[in-house]
């Protein structure tokens, strides 16, 4: 059974904003999936349908089995959440909202390990009014991790955190999975997701543009990688040898170096045939396409803007 499931989600806003669009979406049982998109993709209204803040216009999901909407209290029971911009209560304490978490899921916790474990056990009695955005992100985090959740959804969990705070956090998403936990995050800073994520989605003006592993994006993208090689001196034939290597989309010369954009698989091809044409390596490097190169790929032409259509719904 996966832990989450849209089938067909549409959500319109009013003005015509198609916020999702016939949105299909599988996270398998045990896996940390990361939701990537950018501004404006529909990542937050994706994780308000799950979690019943907002109600689909077309369309149905289901979290850890259950109708996100019909049985959305026994979801919430298991599930624990980091929402976009939570308002924390000013004159609580750190250690007050943890333990008001603790209530309202009936467990029996420890306040105390949990503020520990997002590092701001030494504010545990200082009024959360005062507390800085990353401490806030932190302390929302304790409330998420009460009870074991089966489920952690997070919504673009390192908002606000140092790069200490971020390498604590993916710690956390980590240590949560291997516990069973399913964890789905979304970002859009990228090293977060390819450093902890087992599959990534990518979403884009409200569709699901792909999904695979970092690595599949990367093959399914086909821009492979960049070759360089080095060489004791550069002529014509080597060019020409590496330009007909099967697999190899371009070959540029830089000062002594032959710089070739090539598919995964053909790197050896390249450096035999450079050197069966009297050429003689030096050295040679491969550069992988960026995740920022991935990521724009993907979601290129339009950052902000979701698509509309004549069809309008007010929402509520
Ligand atoms: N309550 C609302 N009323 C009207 N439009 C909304 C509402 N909530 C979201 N939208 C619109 O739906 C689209 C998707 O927004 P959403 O917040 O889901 O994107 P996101 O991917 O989470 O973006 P970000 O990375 O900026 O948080 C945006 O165009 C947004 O303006």
């Amino acid at each position: 059974m996966p832990a989450i499931q849209s089938n067909g989600v549409t959500k319109r806003f009013g003005d015509g904003v198609v916020a999702l669009r016939d949105l299909d979406l599988t996270v398998e049982d045990g896996e940390i999936y990361g939701f990537l998109g950018p501004n404006g993709a529909g990542k937050s209204t994706t994780i308000n349908v799950l979690l019943d803040f907002i109600r689909p216009t077309e369309g149905t999901a289901t979290v850890l089995g259950m109708d996100a909407q019909r049985e959305s209290q026994a979801i919430r029971a298991r599930t624990g959440v980091l929402p976009d911009g939570y308002d924390v209560y000013n004159r609580l304490t750190g250690r007050q909202h943890v333990e008001f978490a603790i209530d309202s899921k009936e467990t029996d916790d420890d306040p105390m390990a949990l503020l520990e474990r997002v590092g701001i056990a030494d504010a545990a009695d200082r009024k959360a009014g005062g507390y800085s955005k990353g401490m806030t992100q932190r302390l929302v985090l304790a409330m998420a991790l009460v009870g074991e959740p089966d489920l952690l959804i997070l919504d673009e969990p390192s908002t606000g955190l140092d790069p200490n705070g971020a390498r604590e956090m993916r710690d956390i998403i980590r240590e949560e999975n291997a516990r069973g936990a399913t964890v789905f995050f979304s970002s859009h800073i990228l090293e977060q997701v390819e450093a902890v994520c087992d599959r990534v989605g990518i979403l884009r003006a409200g569709e699901l543009v792909a999904e695979d592993s970092i690595e599949g994006l990367r093959q399914s993208m086909g821009s492979g990688s960049t070759l360089t090689v080095r060489m004791t001196a550069v002529s014509d034939a080597a060019v020409a040898a590496a330009r007909d290597v099967p697999g190899v989309t371009g070959v540029a010369v830089d000062g002594d170096a032959l710089v070739v954009s090539i598919q995964d698989g053909s790197k050896t091809a390249v450096l035999t045939a450079v050197e069966e044409a009297g050429g003689e390596v030096r050295d040679f490097s491969t550069d992988k396409a960026s995740l920022e190169e991935l990521f724009a790929s993907y979601t290129d032409g339009d950052r902000s803007s979701p698509r509309r259509d004549s069809e309008t719904e007010v929402e509520a």
